[in-house]
Formats: structure tokens, sequence, C-alpha cells
């Protein structure tokens, strides 16, 4: 269980004078849960893409399930979930479309009908995307993430925007799949799922890599030892 499946290398990456990242390093272990956090612009998002294959590396290598993203990036595609904030591709489409769409993208397939029952789509299979509620419009894009049971599945700020309710339950059926030993790599805004639900938070502030461990051992190692992850935040992640 102690291989990495993903292996960033002193990563960087800049918008015209924008350092979104600004020299990342960080390995990621099979089965593991991390969950990344920091303030809005940190660079969490370009961190996730540059993973994912979506976007180049202006410097530094990233590996992805032991090879070369910039040599086997299409062979990797084919074994990662991928989930992004946005819905709006797919927001003209009905459930059942999206499905069938994004699995022909792929060369392996995980059984749709299973999927389906797992996440409780079958009743919005007909609807269009853009008339679910935000909690079954999650659902679905992280059902667009599994279509080819993938080894890494990359969930953007999977749960902003949904109630305690569609937060509970999404998490539900994203640890389905960690008990499958899938690795889980998301970014969060919300310090209790975080600290709840990933192994190891990595926290990153202005493009840099600041902290990096499980969540207890990082509100243990608060001066405060009674503190909570968001004292970990603010003191990490946030400019004081
Ligand atoms: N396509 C782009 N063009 C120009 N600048 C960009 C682009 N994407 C991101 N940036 C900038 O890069 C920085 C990092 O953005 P990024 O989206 O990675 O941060 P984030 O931590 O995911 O933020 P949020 O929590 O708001 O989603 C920000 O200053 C952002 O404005």
């Amino acid at each position: 269980m102690n291989q990495n499946v993903i292996e960033l290398n002193g990563i960087v990456k800049s918008y015209g004078n924008v350092k979104a990242v600004d020299g990342i390093s960080l390995q990621v272990k099979k089965g593991e849960v991390l969950g990344i956090i920091g303030a809005n612009g940190a660079g969490k998002s370009t961190t996730l893409e540059i993973m994912m294959g979506l976007r180049k590396p202006d410097a530094g290598s990233v590996k992805v399930l032991g090879k070369d993203l910039s040599v086997s990036g299409d062979e990797i595609k084919q074994q990662i979930g991928i989930q992004l904030q946005q819905t709006a591709l797919y927001d003209r489409i009905k459930v059942k479309e999206a499905l069938k769409l994004f699995s022909s993208y792929y060369e392996k397939n995980r059984d749709l009908s299973e999927i389906i029952a797992t996440l409780g789509l079958k009743p919005y299979l007909n609807k269009y995307v853009k008339n679910l509620s935000g909690g079954w419009q999650q659902r679905t894009s992280l059902a667009l993430a599994l279509v080819n049971d993938p080894e890494i599945i990359f969930l953007d700020e999977p749960t902003t925007g949904l109630d305690p309710q569609a937060r509970l339950e999404l998490w539900a059926c994203i640890n389905q799949y960690r008990g499958e030993g899938k690795t889980i790599i998301l970014s969060t805004h919300y310090m209790d799922e975080a600290q709840r639900y990933c192994d190891r938070i990595a926290i990153i502030k202005k493009g840099k890599l600041v902290a990096c461990d499980a969540p207890n051992r990082l509100v243990e190692s608060l001066v405060n030892t009674q503190g909570t992850m968001e004292d970990v935040y603010l003191q990490h992640a946030v400019e004081m």
C-alpha cells in the first residue's frame, strides 16, 4: 500500500504575471484520500488540473500511476476520473445521455447500471442535468467521473454549495469508492469534511505547499492543542 500513484516534483505554473503554482512537490499513495485546502486563488484547482493532465506545468515533472504524464498522458487519462467544478458542459443533456457519452470516451467501462444503483440515479436518468438540484448534479458528475472505473478520482470542490444533508449523502457515495481502494484527491473549502474524511490534507498558500499531513497531526501541531481544523487553516493558509 506504499505505492505512490501521484508524484509531483517542483511544479510551477504561471498565468501571465500570476504564479498560480510555485514549486509544489507532493506524493499521493494508492488508496489515500487527499484533501487540498487553501484560500480562493491559492492554486488548488491549477494543481489538480496539472495532476489530471488538463494543464501543462511550466516546470517540474508529474508522474501518475508510475508514468510520466508528459509522455503517457493519453494512457493515463484512461485510468483517471475527473469531476470539475462547472457542470455547464453537460447542462443541455439528460443524465443517461451524459453517462453514455462519457462512457464512449473510454476503452474500459464500469457497469453503468451498477454506478446508477450505487449513486441512486435511476429516477433521474431521463431528466436534464440542468434541472436537477445541486446535490443530484454533483452525484451525476461523480457518476461521470466513475464510468471508466478509474484508479484515481479527482474531485474539484465536490460539495461546494450543497446543503448539509446533500453533502453527507455525497460523501457516503464517495466513501463507497474509497472502500474499493480507489485513490481520491479533492479540493474543499469545508474544514469539517477535510478533517473527517481525508487521510491527509495538503495546504496550499499562494501557490506553495505549506503543510501536508494527517488531519489529527495538523491539529496536534498547533500551539493550542485544543485547536480545530479551522485554526490549522488560519495558521497555515491565511495571510495574518
Ligand atoms: N485560466 C487562467 N488564466 C489566468 N489566471 C488564472 C487562470 N486560472 C487560474 N488563474 C489564477 O491563478 C491563481 C490560482 O487559481 P486557482 O483557480 O488554481 O486557485 P484555487 O485555489 O482553486 O481558487 P478557488 O478556491 O477560488 O477555486 C488565481 O490568482 C487565479 O486568478
